[in-house]
């Protein structure tokens, strides 16, 4: 299943996702614009533009230019409830030094549904290998078998609200997929294809491709009708600016990048108390745009686009332009796509895809992150967490930022690389070395605990994933797209192949009064299932038992939680026991786990997760020769 493929649910409370892997390969194969070199030059045309097309390999420009190709009681755990009817996001500021980025060691690599689908295959081939090992860890097997195939086949697990949402998110899928979701091309009649699709970051001083524009439907999955009108409006716009192509192209001036915060750089510099980049540039926006820009669905977002300056105001929480990002805190990176040079992808996510790249001034690879936008208010809330988040936690258990910046109608999100990868990756076979399996559940409980305790945020979104691994041994959290406050959140849930969820986030109802509640240990369950995943080199309901997401979601609810194989510790027993545990408060709180048995063995023992990770490392680098 994919990310493309994924539909928004609305709830009183919470928004299920749903997502198949099917598409999710292909979400990115879009890319927008006709016209790279122009666009750079006119803010506003390039940020309507970039909305009004959508198809194209969103590599073609990246590939033909410069491709190279503890301390906390455990019962407080348990006190934080988070519901959903409210979007207020705390914020604290955070400072980083500008060594951060010199002095951290560099690491490198998503929902068992999109990190694509090609993983995903080879992940159902090895689960189904070790049979034995596998089934073995479920030692308790629940309602294993044919999918349900009524409501009235989960009393009690998932509400038939759940089940509608399924319901539905199966009925989308036939829509958009003729052959009934299996293929892996996007079809235009999808209405989330435009929304996956990616623009390519134009890398100066080589002029990108110029992908033609015609037949192109417009992102946020609206009628191609105004999509293709927006495209026309562009077109004169870039002529209005009647730019030499060559100045278009040209490169920022060099210097040293500034990723540290700066506070001298004042939040509410933004792009219009410096002047909108057209007007700093002498262009004039046609009217014609300001039309389209208020009679559209930007109007609905017009208080976060700013089409004007080409910036996007996220209720003064944060600024990002073409030249980097303010937060109210007052921190302020500046870091810009002239700046970068794409060397390879990483990896695809619900929201967008990761690519390591040069940051050419300081020579640090990093990874970027480009979240194409949609004019969904998901999209921006997103795009929101993940920054906020990023950019204050600080912690060696959570990747660093380096800064982002808004062009071209997608965000760039520049982070630590984990020149390792993100842990479905390395797991093939089964993770049995246990000293390794509990150095990495520590350290993915550190960055829990960082999240909860210093900033109050619930993650939301652990597994496999989102927990990476460079090659100093490093293991870090990342991925904050769907987090939110231990009080008050968005919420926005991704159902997929794979649900990480616990059994009260995926049954309503948990808080009474049909509102969701449910707390941190929601992301212990999720730890637990990552922890097994890893260890049994599969995921813990295997699609060949499990043969539709109901029949999962139904056995994480209903079922005996998965257990691992008997050729493990009891100490590993126990550490994975408690974090299953269905019933949230018979969980242990980050504090209780940090100090459980089997994690303070190997705390106590020297564990070199270096090698580890150098050896993992070259088996993929291995892999990939043969391939
Ligand atoms: N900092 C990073 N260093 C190296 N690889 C990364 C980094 N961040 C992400 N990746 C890789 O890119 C992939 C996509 O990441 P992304 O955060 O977009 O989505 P995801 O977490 O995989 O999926 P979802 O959108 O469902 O959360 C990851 O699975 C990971 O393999």
């Amino acid at each position: 299943m994919s990310s493309s493929d994924r539909i928004s649910l609305p709830n009183a409370v919470e928004q299920l996702s749903l997502s198949s892997d099917t598409a999710a390969s292909s979400h990115h194969q879009s890319s927008l614009n006709a016209n790279n070199s122009e666009h750079n030059l006119d803010p506003q045309s390039s940020l309507i533009s970039s909305f009004s097309s959508s198809s194209s390999s969103s590599n073609s420009d990246f590939n033909d230019t410069n491709s190279l190709s503890t301390s906390s009681d455990s019962s407080d755990d348990n006190n934080n409830t988070v519901n959903g009817d409210n979007d207020t996001i705390s914020r604290s500021s955070s400072t980083r030094s500008s060594d951060q980025l010199t002095s951290r060691p560099v690491p490198p690599v998503r929902l068992g549904r999109r990190s694509s689908s090609k993983n995903r295959a080879s992940l159902a081939i090895n689960c189904n290998q070790p049979a034995e090992k596998a089934g073995s860890a479920l030692s308790s097997p629940t309602s294993v078998g044919s999918p349900p195939s009524s409501s009235m086949q989960y009393p009690g697990g998932l509400s038939s609200d759940i089940q509608e949402k399924v319901k539905a998110f199966h009925a989308a899928r036939s829509r958009s997929y003729p052959d009934g979701g299996n293929s892996t091309t996007s079809s235009p009649a999808s209405p989330m294809v435009g929304n996956r699709s990616s623009i390519s970051i134009p890398i100066a001083p080589i002029p990108p491709k110029t992908p033609p524009i015609s037949g192109q439907k417009g992102t946020n999955g609206t009628d191609s009708t105004l999509a293709r009108s927006l495209a026309a409006a562009r077109i004169p716009a870039q002529r209005s600016a009647s730019m030499p192509k060559q100045n278009k192209m040209r490169r920022a001036p060099p210097g040293k990048i500034d990723l540290s915060n700066n506070s001298t750089t004042p939040s509410s510099s933004n792009a219009d108390s410096k002047g909108s980049m057209a007007s700093r540039r002498g262009l004039k926006i046609p009217p014609s745009l300001r039309q389209f820009a208020s009679e559209t669905p930007f109007s609905t977002f017009s208080d976060i686009l700013d089409a004007k300056s080409g910036s996007l105001n996220f209720k003064n929480k944060a600024i990002l332009n073409a030249d980097g990002v303010n937060f109210s805190s007052g921190s302020s990176f500046r870091i810009n796509m002239s700046e970068i040079i794409k060397l390879a992808e990483l990896g695809k996510g619900n929201y967008g895809v990761v690519y390591k790249a040069l940051h050419r001034p300081s020579g640090v690879t990093m990874a970027v992150k480009e979240i194409r936008l949609s004019l969904e208010e998901a999209t921006f809330n997103q795009i929101l967490m993940e920054l906020d988040i990023l950019h204050k936690a600080t912690s060696p258990y959570i990747v660093d930022f380096y800064g982002a910046f808004f062009v071209e109608g997608s965000v760039f999100i520049c982070m630590e690389y984990m020149d390792v990868g993100s842990m479905d990756k390395l797991y093939i076979g089964g993770i049995t070395d246990e000293g390794v399996l509990a150095r990495i559940a520590y350290a993915v409980l550190q960055g829990l605990k960082t999240l909860k305790e210093e900033h109050n945020i619930i993650h939301r979104d652990v597994k496999p994933t989102n927990v990476l691994v460079n090659s100093s041994g490093q293991i870090k959290l990342c991925d904050f797209g769907v987090s939110g406050n231990l009080v008050a959140s968005i919420s926005k849930t991704n159902i997929g192949c794979q649900s990480y969820m616990a059994p009260e986030r995926i049954r309503v109802g948990g808080g009474g009064n049909g509102v969701l509640t449910y707390t941190v240990q929601a992301d212990i369950w999720s730890l637990g299932l990552t922890i097994l995943e890893m260890a049994i080199g599969c995921y813990p309901y295997p699609p060949d038992s499990y043969t539709s997401i109901f029949a999962q979601l139904s056995a994480i609810c209903d079922g005996e939680p998965p257990k691992l194989p008997n050729s493990f510790s009891p100490e590993a027993h126990d550490f994975v026991n408690r974090c299953l545990r269905k019933n949230p408060s018979l969980r242990p709180g980050y504090q209780e786990l940090s100090n459980h048995p089997w994690i303070l063995k190997y705390q106590n023992m020297e564990v070199d997760m270096s090698a580890w990770a150098k050896t993992n490392l070259e088996h993929q680098v291995a892999g990939e020769a043969e391939r």
